[in-house]
């Protein structure tokens, strides 16, 4: 479905992420992976930057790693020259990275929730427009998705810093879609449910939220990473040829399941 796209992936590395970046190379494209830390040793083979860029490579398709902080401006110029020089163009940007250190409101310091949004949404506006500038020069169109969240729907306890830059995400999206359209590029969000990664896995784990989280799921699992990229490669592909400004809530049915 995406045979000799060249895709970049920010948050490729671990978690969603390196769901979204081996899902696009399975469905044929070279991928531009982007890490923030060297974390291989903290999570293990299973994931982190050496491992993913392998199983692209084992796929038989081409695979950049590109360290850099989404919140730096300078990283989403990084990304796009990195898959420009490697693979001459760029098709498609999942805008993925993000962070969701959990605390609470009243004593949360304002250098968190500025961290947070630094990150999750004025890093995603930044690399999605360095490759939008990208596909807009190319003139062949491209698709730009972002992951948003279940989050940006609804409130977490210790999320008030992290539910607003989701629903940022997500209407940033809309409009985006709406400037990018005559450009033949097309802007839409996913938006994951409860998905076992190490941004979450504590919560996840052994926690009265994880019993809450295993009721409210009609589906009767967490999500995978892979549930994600295979979502993600839809939406980079040409049966999305007439979806834009749109979301995707992928989350087992949790949203809808008040009663
Ligand atoms: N897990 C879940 O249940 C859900 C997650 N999401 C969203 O999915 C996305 C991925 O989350 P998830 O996979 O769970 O998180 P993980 O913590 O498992 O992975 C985060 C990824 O983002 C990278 N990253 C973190 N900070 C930065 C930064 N400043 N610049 C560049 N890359 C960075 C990490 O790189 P490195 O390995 O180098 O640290 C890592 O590759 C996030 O946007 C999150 O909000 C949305 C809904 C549900
Ligand atoms: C971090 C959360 O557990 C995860 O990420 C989100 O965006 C949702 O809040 C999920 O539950």
């Amino acid at each position: 479905m995406l045979q000799g796209k060249s895709v970049i992936v920010t948050g490729g590395s671990r978690g969603i992420g390196a769901g979204i970046s081996r899902a696009m190379a399975k469905a044929g494209a070279d991928v531009v992976v982007n890490y923030f830390n060297e974390n291989d040793a903290e999570y293990g083979q299973t994931d982190g930057i050496e491992a993913v860029v392998a199983d692209i490579e084992a796929m038989g398709q081409r695979a950049v790693a590109v360290e850099g902080n989404v919140a730096d401006p300078e990283t989403g110029h990084k990304l796009v020259a990195a898959a420009v020089d490697a693979f001459g163009k760029v098709d498609v940007l999942s805008s993925n990275a993000g962070i969701c250190p959990f605390h609470a409101f009243l004593d949360m310091p304002v250098e968190l929730m500025r961290q947070v949004s630094a990150v999750n949404y004025e890093g995603s506006f930044m690399v999605s427009q360095a490759a939008a500038r990208q596909m807009v020069a190319q003139g062949h169109g491209g698709a730009i998705i972002a992951t948003s969240s279940i989050s940006a729907l609804v409130g977490g306890e210790l999320q008030s810093h992290y539910t607003p830059t989701k629903a940022a995400v997500h209407a940033m999206m809309q409009s985006v879609a709406i400037s990018m359209g005559r450009h033949g590029i097309r802007c839409n969000s996913i938006m994951p449910g409860a998905i076992m990664t190490d941004l979450n896995r504590d919560v996840l784990t052994g926690t009265e939220t994880a019993e809450y989280f295993q009721k409210r799921i009609p589906l009767g699992r967490y999500g995978t990473p892979d549930d994600i990229g295979q979502v993600a490669v839809f939406l980079a592909s040409d049966m999305a040829a007439y979806v834009t400004g749109a979301s995707i809530l992928v989350d087992g049915g949790m949203f809808v399941n008040l009663q």
